[in-house]
């Protein structure tokens, strides 16, 4: 297992810890050895230094960390040059001894250097006896264009089953549930569709900025660093048929069929919006998008974007699904929530009876819950607002939900490529989103302010509703919990 960027952060916060994880529990093929390479003058020590406070180590895992280590080495070498690849390959043969090997080759690099490192590992780096697989971490290009002149490169280097493109929301609990909610319950089915469904509406929030990240954001914006991936993959999981089978190919196929029933998005179905400094908030709020200093001087790249989206097919024709997703927001969460149509001659007093609402909850805390109406308990005979709810905490407390990562790496070395990208979804994507990104891009359209820590610009509400998700007001949530 080659970790190319060794010395870098997704490195440290991510593979090396995810790595160490599958590796005290036993799921690593025996006889695993992990190399990290990277221009850096550094050891395996280093290695071990700055990846430890990311790697939840007990005091009674102490040996089986050093056997970790043990099992480490590192390659000084340039992404350009093939000096350090063959360096690379001599020190990745000098481990198997002239038997048969697999090698992995994880991409934790910046894009600039992607096409260049995937060719000096198929010139140097590849194994003829056993197999050698790819992965590559986002983002897969800017635009249609490079994306293509991306896969093009890729595709003349390597079949496709040897390329495993991360989107590590496929890796999430409920990402991968969602095929089963869907798929194998006779409840759901039915109802699936524009006849009883009346808008799906996908959120991801963060309460953070971009403090730190700022100069690689800038460069992406929110479209393309989370809806056009992950939110786009969640929402083919929302939409797709279902598969011949659960094989990858078979869900793949479905995934793109939904992409390829979707216009490019216009103008006018975007709200964009970048945060500001909260002046009263504490900390980071203090901190507008455009007072980080690795910002460009007056940016007008959005840190906040609400989408419309039509899937033009038999199903899904007329329902909207909306596709929001912010930094710097009120709270930390993601779900996917389906509204219902009203009920059909509602024979209760004016406007008690509220929409159902199907909600998967992805973070924090998993949780299925359905919004529905009941007999208030008691004397009482009116309908009230309540939830069927199966929240993960509660009913599988003692499980171990793996990290997304943990997932996705294993999923490699078993050679299941079900979560991961292909490339002709990928280019469907950047279909949708390329015009509207370049008339943003060369119009300078500008993005509505919001204040650090809020529910993002009031706009996108009006758009929302206006696109036709309700919002009630009314529905109030009693933790079992407390
Ligand atoms: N098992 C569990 O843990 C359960 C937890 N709950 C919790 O109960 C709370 C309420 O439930 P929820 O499903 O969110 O239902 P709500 O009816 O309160 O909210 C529904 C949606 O409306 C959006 N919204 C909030 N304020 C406005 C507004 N002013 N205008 C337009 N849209 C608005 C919210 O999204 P946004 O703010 O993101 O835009 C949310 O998507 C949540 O915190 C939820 O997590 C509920 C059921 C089960
Ligand atoms: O890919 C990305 O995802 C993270 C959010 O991931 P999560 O697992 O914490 O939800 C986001 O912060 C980042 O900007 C984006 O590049």
């Amino acid at each position: 297992f080659v970790v190319l960027g060794a010395s870098g952060d997704l490195a440290k916060k991510k593979i090396i810890p995810t790595l160490w994880w599958l590796y005290r529990d036993d799921l690593l093929p025996d006889h695993i050895h992990i190399i990290g390479y990277a221009r850096s003058k550094m050891s395996v020590a280093d290695i071990r230094a700055k990846a430890f406070p990311y790697m939840k180590v007990k005091d009674s895992e102490k040996a089986k960390l050093d056997s970790f280590f043990a099992a480490m080495s590192y390659v000084q070498g340039s992404y350009s040059e093939e000096d350090g690849f063959k360096k690379l390959d001599t020190a990745i043969k000098a481990f198997h001894n002239g038997n048969k090997a697999n090698r992995l080759f994880y991409l934790a690099l910046p894009p600039t250097v992607f096409a260049e490192v995937t060719q000096n590992i198929h010139d140097h780096c590849f194994e003829h006896e056993g197999w050698n697989r790819i992965i590559i971490e986002k983002p897969f290009g800017r635009d249609f264009d490079s994306s293509a002149k991306l896969s093009n490169h890729l595709s003349r280097l390597f079949d496709e089953s040897q390329l495993y493109r991360i989107d590590h929301y496929l890796g999430k609990e409920m990402v991968q549930n969602l095929m089963v909610l869907r798929f194998a319950n006779r409840l759901f089915g039915p109802v699936w569709n524009r006849d009883n469904i009346s808008s799906v509406l996908i959120t991801f929030k963060e309460p953070f900025g971009t403090t730190g990240r700022g100069g690689y954001f800038d460069k992406f914006g929110i479209i393309r660093d989370v809806m056009q991936n992950h939110l786009f993959q969640v929402l083919c999981l929302t939409a797709m048929e279902k598969p011949a089978s659960n094989n990858a190919d078979d869900i793949r196929d479905e995934k793109v069929k939904v992409l390829k029933c979707i216009r490019p998005l216009k103008l006018d179905d975007l709200v964009l919006g970048q945060y500001v400094a909260d002046p009263e908030g504490t900390g980071d709020a203090k901190e507008g998008y455009l007072d980080d200093p690795t910002v460009p001087k007056g940016s007008v790249t959005p840190t906040f974007a609400v989408g419309k989206f039509n899937i033009c097919n038999e199903r899904w024709d007329g329902v909207p699904f909306i596709l929001k997703c912010g930094k710097a927001l009120n709270e930390r969460k993601a779900e996917v929530r389906v509204q219902f149509r009203d009920v059909p001659g509602d024979i209760f007093s004016n406007g008690v009876v509220k929409r159902n609402e199907l909600v998967m909850r992805v973070q924090p805390n998993e949780a299925v819950y359905c919004k529905m109406m009941t007999k208030s308990p008691g004397m009482n005979v009116e309908p009230v607002e309540t939830e069927m709810d199966l929240s993960y905490n509660l009913r599988y407390k003692d499980v171990k939900m793996p990290d997304a990562y943990e997932r996705l790496i294993l999923d490699v070395f078993t050679g299941s490529q079900l979560n991961f990208v292909r490339s002709d979804e990928l280019s469907e994507a950047w279909r949708i989103f390329t015009p509207v990104l370049h008339q943003i891009e060369n119009e300078k359209v500008n993005p509505i302010p919001y204040k650090y820590g809020t529910r993002g610009p009031e706009e996108a509400d009006v758009f929302i509703k206006a696109a036709g998700f309700h919002y009630s007001s009314t529905y109030k949530w009693v933790n079992p919990n407390l």
